[in-house]
């Protein structure tokens, strides 16, 4: 277990803005931490950080306790926060080294640190540019890459996408992959859902500070209400399978999406093959017939609806 939190909770005055939080995510994992505005995911990635002290609990990055052990901790880590400044007189370049000194890497290494990190958030052309000259996805990427200088293990990425346009959505989302393959340990937030699923080996959800929802994208999507969001694609007949769907017990909010069809199913796995053997017998030329790939976000919606009132 590489982060660990155990009956994690945080007041801030009267406001309860954590409440027995338990998380364990295993090393080399990418884990996406989903909610809402304010339901306590900056708080728990600060607890995790050393930078903020929790109210009860406790929480262990590789094996130290935060409280006990913030030093050996900082260590351990590179935490990304939702906003960060930069200083505007110092070229990408300085940036990276004041850093690096700041980590007591030894001067003579620090050139060729800067360098590899440049390249690795593909800033290697902006090397001499102004920081405040950079567009917000590079200054992200530089954000990242300022983490990643005393080489730590784990990662705390705190809304990194927040703000971007999709291609430097994207740009980030290839750079945090590498990093996976590197074996870093990422604990990521965001509110660009969709996004989370490809890139995360389980989510968790909270809200109101408390966890709600826990697991792989497939097991959180499947929970409780066993609702899973599901995807049609077919060569003909579409409006046959439309109807079938349409009538069946188990579906619901059927919609045309991206030239085919998407519904909730909340039944079995029998009632499933049953219902597209259904679509085959109907002649329905089935192309495409699973779970809905960007459906993080209903999952989102349906498991907090609700909850909090
Ligand atoms: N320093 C503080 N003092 C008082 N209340 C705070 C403080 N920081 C956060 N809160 C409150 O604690 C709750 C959790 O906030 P937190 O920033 O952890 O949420 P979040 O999930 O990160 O939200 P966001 O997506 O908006 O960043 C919120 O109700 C917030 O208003």
């Amino acid at each position: 277990m590489v982060i660990e939190t155990v009956h994690l909770s945080k007041q801030y005055g009267n406001l309860q803005a954590l409440t027995d939080l338990n998380l364990s995510i295993d090393a080399g994992k990418v884990f996406g931490f989903i909610g809402p505005n304010g339901a306590g995911k900056s708080t728990t990635m600060l607890i995790l950080s050393t930078l903020l002290e929790q109210s009860d609990g406790d929480a262990y990055v590789c094996g130290y306790n935060v409280r006990k052990d913030p030093v050996s901790v900082r260590q351990s880590l590179g935490y990304m926060p939702d906003f960060f400044g930069v200083y505007d007189n110092l070229t990408a370049v300085e940036y990276l080294e004041f850093y690096a000194g700041a980590f007591k890497i030894p001067a003579p290494k620090r050139r060729a640190l800067v360098a590899d990190l440049l390249e690795l958030v593909n800033l290697s052309h902006k090397a001499d540019a102004f920081v405040d000259s950079l567009s917000r996805g590079m200054q992200q990427r530089l954000g990242l890459a300022r983490c990643l200088v005393h080489d730590p293990a784990v990662l705390i990425l705190d809304e990194p996408a927040s703000g971007l346009d999709p291609r430097a959505r994207i740009e980030l989302r290839e750079i945090i992959k590498q990093l996976r393959e590197m074996g870093k340990t990422i604990l990521i937030s965001s509110h660009i859902l969709p996004e989370l699923a490809e890139l995360c080996d389980d989510i968790g959800v909270i809200e109101q500070g408390r966890l709600i929802a826990c697991g792989s994208v497939h097991e959180v999507s499947n929970r409780d209400r066993e609702m899973s969001v599901m995807q049609l694609r077919a060569l003909s007949n579409q409006n046959t399978a439309a109807l079938i769907l349409d009538n069946h017990s188990a579906v619901s909010n059927l919609e045309e999406y991206m030239g085919g069809l998407r519904f909730y199913f909340s039944g079995t796995e029998r009632q499933k093959a049953d219902l597209l053997q259904e679509l085959i017998n109907a002649q329905v030329a089935v192309v495409y017939f699973g779970d809905a790939k960007a459906n993080l976000e209903d999952v989102f919606l349906s498991i907090t609806e609700g909850v909090g009132g």
